[in-house]
């Protein structure tokens, strides 16, 4: 058993889901998108606790939600920022020196369907090697076009970021404080320690495990939630 602390990401605006309101609060099948991601920690044993990062303005509605569900005692509220790297460096500071020691994950509040056997390989990963994420293989052929220059890239080589990723506290936090002070804005965590010329780890993911972006994505979700409940 590898303890774990994570860090859950839901102070976005949702704008490309053009809901009206935060994508987190969107229902699938009768419960909003953020209780769907946030079982996924509570149930599982070796999360030690949730440092869910929201929008200050939605205070008041996360609470009550939670409260419902009767997880205040695994969550602690933190306020995000206007960008999600600074949501998750906020998300860090929150955690306690007492808990440093353990693997911290970052995850999108808005990918619902990470499995507790991903979360297991990838903790156990991470305490190994200090920085790993969960990642799938392309498969589609990725152009690059810049300058009106088309290119294609070598498929081959490409992988797909996902969340969690997972650290060694210290490491990931370094990273951050490297970020702010450069004025690097990365749009994922692991980018930073990339910039430290760190060693990272890919642990292959699922397809399934989708971040819900655009209204299409939320008819995936619940076709997805149907099928697990059958
Ligand atoms: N300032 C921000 C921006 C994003 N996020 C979170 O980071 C995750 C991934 O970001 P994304 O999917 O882009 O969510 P939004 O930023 O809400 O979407 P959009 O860019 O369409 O507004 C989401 O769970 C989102 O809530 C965050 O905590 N703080
Ligand atoms: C972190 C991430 O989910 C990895 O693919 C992605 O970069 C988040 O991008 P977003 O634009 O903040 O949703």
């Amino acid at each position: 058993m590898i303890e774990y602390n994570v860090i859950v990401l839901a102070a976005g605006q949702g704008k490309r889901m053009n809901a009206g309101k935060n994508k987190q609060f969107i229902e699938l099948l009768d419960e909003p998108l953020i209780i769907h991601t946030l079982k996924n920690f509570i149930q599982d044993s070796w999360c030690q606790h949730i440092y869910l990062v929201i929008n200050p303005n939605e205070i008041k509605q996360m609470e009550e939600l939670i409260a419902t569900y009767y997880w205040q005692e695994q969550i602690t509220f933190v306020h995000g920022g206007s960008e999600r790297q600074e949501s998750g460096y906020k998300g860090l500071l929150a955690i306690d020196e007492a808990k440093q020691d353990m693997v911290v994950m970052i995850h999108d509040g808005a990918r619902p369907f990470v499995s507790e056997t991903q979360l297991h390989e990838l903790a156990r990963i991470a305490k190994e090697k200090q920085a790993a994420l969960l990642a799938v293989p392309v498969t589609d052929t990725i152009k690059r076009k810049a300058n009106d220059k088309i290119e294609t890239l070598d498929r081959s080589t490409l992988w797909a970021a996902q969340t969690p990723q997972a650290f060694d506290y210290h490491l990931i936090k370094k990273a951050h404080e490297k970020a702010v002070e450069s004025g690097y804005l990365g749009t994922d965590d692991v980018s930073l320690v990339e910039a430290l010329g760190e060693q990272i780890e890919i642990v292959r993911g699922t397809y399934q495990n989708v971040k819900l972006t655009t209204p299409e994505d939320i008819m995936q979700a619940e076709i997805i939630l149907e099928r697990q409940e059958e």
